[in-house]
């Protein structure tokens, strides 16, 4: 970006595979302070993998994976707690804990990393689920009396609720009602304008993508095929960009 904000997340020269299957080679990407990043990418082209790399989560055979110009393979356990401290990673499958109930999920981090009384505790859940739209009467239930929608929600209130500067995304609306959809973007929308958070989102909404992106990566071959903002996507006309901005029928979506 040329705006002078500081890089906050990087990866250079990345490869991953998977036993023969090779997902990413030489891939590079940098996510800069307060922007809202969005990938793109057919089903199995690595968008949830390039979040695990991000997150440190898994590491890769070659290249490296920086936070902050600090590489994540070299880092030493305080270090990986003060990282893990300010980024949330929303999971695609939620990975809420069944065996607690929601008020205890989305407190959980509260409780572990900060000296808040179970009052205040209570006060910041109810204050997270509300931004997701979803109300008090939940606070007690388990993950497992949910519908699918109402755990992503849990989910993106889980990762908002200890104030991480960084949020990652994976496909946050997947399986969602449109007016839930609507409503997550919004919240995304708030978090960005209040808190000026970095968000990464993978995402198969286009809409969304469109809503929110500053910026949007598409991953394509094994690498960051093209990169830039809305802007650049509505109107490049490669093949692999033209399949995610057209319907089936081949008409241009205006997003
Ligand atoms: N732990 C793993 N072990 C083996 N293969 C894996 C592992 N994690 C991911 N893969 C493979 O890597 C490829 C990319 O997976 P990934 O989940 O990142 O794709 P994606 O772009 O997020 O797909 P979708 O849009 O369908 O969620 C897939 O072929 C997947 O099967």
């Amino acid at each position: 970006m040329a705006d002078g904000r500081a890089r906050v997340l990087e990866a250079r020269g990345v490869d991953m595979a998977f036993g023969d299957k090779q997902i990413f080679e030489g891939l590079d990407l940098s996510v800069y302070e307060g922007e809202v990043l969005v990938i793109i990418g057919f089903s199995g082209s690595g968008k949830s993998v390039l979040l695990k790399l991000l997150s440190g989560l898994i590491e890769p055979p070659r290249g490296v994976v920086r936070y902050r110009d600090q590489d994540i393979a070299d880092m030493r356990e305080p270090e990986l707690v003060s990282m893990r401290k300010s980024m949330s990673h929303v999971f695609q499958s939620n990975a809420l804990f069944d065996s607690i109930n929601v008020l205890e999920n989305v407190g959980f981090g509260l409780l572990e990393h900060t000296k808040m009384g179970d009052a205040e505790i209570r006060a910041r859940v109810v204050q997270c689920l509300e931004w997701v739209g979803l109300g008090e009467e939940v606070l007690m239930r388990m993950p497992a009396q949910l519908s699918g929608g109402m755990q992503k929600r849990v989910a993106l209130a889980r990762a908002v609720a200890t104030e991480p500067r960084i949020i990652l995304y994976d496909d946050p609306t997947g399986g969602l009602d449109p007016i839930s959809v609507t409503r997550i973007g919004d919240m995304i929308e708030n978090l960005q304008n209040e808190l000026r958070l970095t968000s990464v989102i993978v995402t198969g909404d286009m809409k969304i993508a469109f809503r929110v992106a500053d910026r949007m990566a598409l991953i394509h071959q094994g690498h960051i095929a093209h990169l830039g903002t809305p802007d650049y996507f509505r109107e490049c006309d490669a093949p692999e960009v033209i399949e995610f901005v057209r319907d089936p029928e081949g008409q241009a979506i205006r997003y």
